[in-house]
């Protein structure tokens, strides 16, 4: 085997994603408007069995990126294998190894869980009777079983949600991907479906891939997380390694207006405390082992007599992790999101794939 060959066969086996330069510029409608780099070049590489989590905030360009990796949308730039299949090359290929679950819901209301499922089977070139097989056990693993009469508009949210998975399923395609799957659900409907995306993943080996811009969905769920903003990939790790790159704890104290200065400066001296501000009656600040540095703050706080209200200490989180990398929390990133330069008026929030749908 020549060398190239090998290298070929080897990227296409190793991985279950490798994009590299993947792109995608947005011409919008209007004649000043400039063209918006939606994204702006992303190397991905997912291997099989990984849970990975797209983290970032509104328009970051994870819906994007997720359209081009399942063949909705076509890159302006870079290249990319899907389940070992070339995207631009063999996108029919692409699609029959993944399943993917757009944002909102793909159901029509009109119809009942059954026919979706059915009508989702047989659009995959299943046959009926397989069809049912697959359609039983994905409403068993998914707790759909006995509503498969129901009308899909009488369905919870979490429900609704459950059955678009099953739908995404049931060509039992090795990778998944879910664009912010929880999007809309109850606390406790998010707990459910992070437990049966946890659960599908662990039994059955999928590899999954997933959008979000819930800090505690990516940590709570994945493996390893890559944080998007602006269009590109800013961060990748686990999320125990991404919050060890935040130094230190975060602390705030609690003390009356009068004594902010004084605390501020003794804050100052506290050997390793960086990043103090004051706000709102707190000063806050970061400090590595917060927990053997407090006692002696707390001391010299006594010492200068200012009483404290109230002590927080918190481990850093992803939002921490967030806010070192960008200078911004996810919630201010949120806030500052680009309005959507031309809506396609809803259509992907419905949109689906499937193998004959055309490139
Ligand atoms: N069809 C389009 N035409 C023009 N601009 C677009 C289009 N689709 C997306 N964009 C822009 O591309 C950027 C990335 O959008 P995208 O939907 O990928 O972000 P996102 O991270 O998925 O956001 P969200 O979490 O809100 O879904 C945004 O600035 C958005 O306005």
């Amino acid at each position: 085997m020549n060398p190239p060959a090998r290298a070929q066969k080897e990227s296409v086996t190793d991985f279950m994603i490798r994009a590299k330069g993947l792109a995608r510029r947005f011409h919008a409608p209007g004649r000043r408007s400039a063209p918006v780099d939606a994204v702006a070049g992303v190397d991905i590489t997912v291997e099989p069995g990984e849970l990975v989590g797209f983290l970032g905030p509104n328009g970051a360009g994870k819906t994007t990126t997720l359209r081009m990796l399942t063949t909705l949308l076509r890159p302006t730039a870079g290249e990319a294998t899907v389940g070992g299949c070339d995207l631009l090359k063999d996108p029919r290929g692409v699609r029959r190894k993944i399943g993917y679950v757009a944002q909102g819901f793909g159901t029509s209301p009109e119809s009942t869980v059954a026919e979706e499922l059915h009508m989702q089977g047989r659009l995959y070139g299943l046959s009926a009777s397989a069809t049912r097989l697959r359609a039983a056990w994905l409403a068993e693993e998914l707790e759909l079983a006995g509503l498969e009469r129901r009308l899909t508009g009488t369905l919870s949210g979490g429900q609704r949600r459950r059955l678009d998975i099953a739908m995404g399923l049931i060509h039992t395609p090795g990778l998944l991907f879910l664009d912010e799957p929880t999007t809309g659900l109850d606390p406790q409907g998010r707990a459910n479906l992070w437990n049966h995306i946890r659960q599908l993943h662990a039994e059955n080996g999928m590899t999954v891939f997933l959008t979000t811009h819930y800090l505690d969905e990516a940590d709570a769920l994945c493996d390893r997380i890559l944080v998007m903003d602006h269009g590109r990939i800013i961060a990748e790790g686990t999320p125990d390694s991404l919050k060890a790159q935040v130094s230190g704890d975060g602390v705030a104290i609690g003390v009356a207006p009068c004594d902010i200065e004084t605390t501020m400066e003794i804050v100052g001296r506290i050997p390793g405390a960086q990043d103090a501000s004051a706000s709102a009656g707190l000063v806050r600040f970061r400090i590595p082992r917060a927990h053997t540095a407090l006692p002696e703050l707390l001391r010299a706080l006594d010492a200068a007599e200012v009483s404290t209200t109230s002590l927080h200490v918190n481990r850093p989180n992803l939002d921490d992790v967030f806010l070192s990398l960008t200078g911004r929390t996810l919630r201010d990133a949120e806030k500052g999101e680009s309005v959507r330069a031309s809506d396609s008026g809803g259509a992907e929030k419905r949109e689906k794939v499937t193998a004959d749908v055309p490139a």
